[in-house]
């Protein structure tokens, strides 16, 4: 029995888990439009072979449109008594987010999974019908908020130019690290970005780059006008947020294929103004995005989510949300095509 199947664009044998990100990635490289797709045949090429128990977990996705109509639904899978943590809710709703739309929570329990089956089933790869405001999702310890296909929708911008000016005109380079005596690099590539006001008022522009407090290999961000269409993609995400945050500061991923990944880790925020949100956009090749509970926080069960950030997709961590989650981008080595991730930050100074 196998569990590989063939793509139908490239012909190659993928797992079938895999298909769908490999498809994707196809569909990247040959610059087909995403009506090109055949979703049948690719949903039959996903269903497991016979015999094969389907597990879809590391396949969530957010919820599709037409969720929030039902929230009484969805939240009623959270038993009060257990939403006790929950307070990161109130940092997103009460930071004023643009057109926001709770969907309530879900849990990974085993009836909560149950009921949000029928739900599921339906999802359709595209999302070309979802809302293009934030919808939130999360798990009982903090809700993040997602806004599918944000730049094609609200910033208006071809993300394949963004993502050729972005490799263009910035100098990447690949971290290396230094723990406990031991060199090691990074499994992506970095750079970053920053407001002229930033640069001018920081002492040491060139330890900018990285969050990472054990990484070398920093060079001073550039200047987002160097990417005038990154710097207008900015505004947008601010414009979303209803400009309450300036986002001065903007760290960049490069994942070159499939093979390059970030590992779990929750984000340094020593850097970052206290209350503000980091907001990361993706361009590119469709990488799953894990979240999982923070393993010294006394959660009731493990939680863990993982969300296929897609080409234009746009994904909100609030306040709190390093502090009970983990998330990384795990390597995924079928996948041909590269992402780039926008990760925007508002800090106090480069340091
Ligand atoms: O590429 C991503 O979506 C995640 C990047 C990330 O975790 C980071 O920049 O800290
Ligand atoms: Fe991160």
């Amino acid at each position: 029995m196998s569990h590989f199947v063939k793509c139908p664009f490239c012909s190659s044998e993928v797992h079938y888990l895999l298909i769908q990100s490999h498809v994707n990635a196809c569909l990247d490289l040959n610059e087909a439009a995403p009506s090109d797709q055949p979703p049948a045949k690719l949903r039959r090429l996903m269903a497991p072979p016979a015999g094969i128990p389907r597990d879809e977990s590391h396949l969530q996705e957010a919820p599709p449109a037409g969720m929030h109509q039902h929230p009484q639904r969805l939240c009623s899978l959270v038993p009060a008594s257990s939403s006790g943590q929950r307070t990161f809710r109130d940092n997103l709703s009460g930071g004023g987010l643009n057109g926001m739309e709770w969907v309530g929570t879900t849990t990974v329990t085993k009836e909560a999974e149950a009921s949000i089956a029928p739900v599921s089933s339906s999802r359709q790869r595209g999302d070309e019908s979802s809302s293009n405001k934030l919808v939130s999702v999360g798990t009982r310890l903090c809700d993040v908020a997602v806004c599918r296909r944000f730049l094609q929708r609200n910033a208006q911008c071809d993300s394949r130019t963004l993502l050729l000016e972005c490799r263009q005109r910035l100098t990447w380079n690949v971290p290396t690290t230094n723990i406990g005596g031991k060199a090691g690099t990074y499994h992506r590539e970095m750079c970053a970005v920053a407001t002229q006001q930033l640069l001018a008022t920081s002492k040491d522009t060139a330890k900018g780059v990285h969050d990472a407090r054990d990484a070398s290999g920093s060079t001073t961000p550039a200047m987002y006008d160097h990417v005038p269409l990154l710097d207008s993609v900015r505004h947008e995400v601010e414009n979303l947020l209803d400009n309450k945050w300036e986002f001065n500061y903007c760290l960049l991923n490069r994942y070159r294929d499939g093979r390059d990944f970030v590992g779990p880790h929750s984000d340094h925020e020593d850097n970052i103004v206290k209350g503000s949100p980091i907001v990361t956009v993706s361009l590119g090749c469709t990488r799953d995005f894990v979240l999982e509970s923070r393993d010294d926080i006394q959660a009731v069960t493990k939680e863990k989510l993982t969300l296929m950030m897609r080409d234009g997709d746009l994904l909100v961590m609030p306040t709190g949300c390093q502090q009970v989650y983990k998330h990384g981008v795990p390597a995924r080595r079928n996948l041909l095509g590269e992402r780039i991730s926008l990760t925007f930050r508002v800090v106090k100074a480069l340091m």
